[in-house]
């Protein structure tokens, strides 16, 4: 992507990934659950996360488009500079960004394709792609100029989600962030204490899910992998 953009890749060093609160499978969260989402998203941001995916999976439209509104006005009142985006779906990213701190989506490899989303999108959202392997990393590297980001896991094994793809561990990240036109950003099982040792493999930030949803203190796990970040991170 344009350098000029996000000159500054540091929003992705903690990247808090929305989940349930409750056992699956309920097909959506209800009202209850969306501000106990909103409530640990507030406190990710209060404590640096600098970038919040809309993803708490099973979820219907309707209910990601009031997840995603709620978190982009609590967002906005903790810090503004933090980016939101939404998981798969490039139709309520585009709805919501004209009123909302929205800014745009990250895309899986079974949606819409990254190249039509920048296109519908515009050129200043930002667009995440999944990877998690090298053949993938180098697809992504197709869409180097629309995209400003892959993600890529897991990491370690998940009940998140099964990607089918084998876990990565600390050894499999350097070569994919060497093949890589743009940051990779560690996901899957990351806990705040992996941080240091991901960032150390040159990863741009670390993904999380459970490690921010079952935390009993969310501020301080942003808080201390942005410090992992700060004292282990490697300038690209
Ligand atoms: C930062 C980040 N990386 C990877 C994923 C996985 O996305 P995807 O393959 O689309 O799977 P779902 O999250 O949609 O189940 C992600 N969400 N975020
Ligand atoms: C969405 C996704 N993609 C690869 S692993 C994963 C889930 C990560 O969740 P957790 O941090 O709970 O392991
Ligand atoms: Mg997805």
């Amino acid at each position: 992507m344009d350098q000029s953009k996000h000159p500054n890749e540091s929003f992705l060093e903690c990247y808090f990934v929305t989940g349930r609160t409750v056992p699956h499978p309920t097909p959506e969260p209800d009202e209850a659950e969306i501000e106990a989402i909103v409530d640990i998203a507030r406190r990710a941001v209060a404590g640096g996360a600098g970038i919040v995916q809309v993803r708490s999976k099973p979820i219907s439209v309707r209910a990601l488009t009031r997840l995603s509104v709620n978190i982009a006005v609590a967002v906005e009142e903790v810090n503004p500079q933090t980016k939101v985006v939404i998981d798969d779906r490039v139709d309520v990213a585009v709805a919501l960004m004209p009123d909302h701190l929205v800014h745009g989506v990250h895309l899986g490899q079974d949606d819409l394709d990254p190249r039509l989303a920048r296109r519908v999108l515009g050129p200043q959202a930002i667009i995440g792609l999944t990877t998690g392997t090298l053949p993938l990393v180098e697809q992504a590297n197709e869409y180097a100029d629309v995209i400003d980001y892959v993600g890529a896991g897991p990491f370690r094994p998940t009940p998140t989600k099964d990607s089918g793809r084998e876990p990565l561990g600390l050894e499999g990240y350097p070569a994919l962030v060497e093949a890589c036109r743009v940051p990779v950003v560690a996901i899957g099982s990351v806990r705040a204490e992996d941080a240091g040792d991901l960032a150390a493999t040159g990863v741009a930030g670390v993904a999380i899910v459970r490690g921010f949803m079952q935390a009993e203190d969310p501020t301080a796990v942003a808080q201390e992998v942005n410090q992992a970040f700060a004292t282990r991170g490697i300038t690209r």
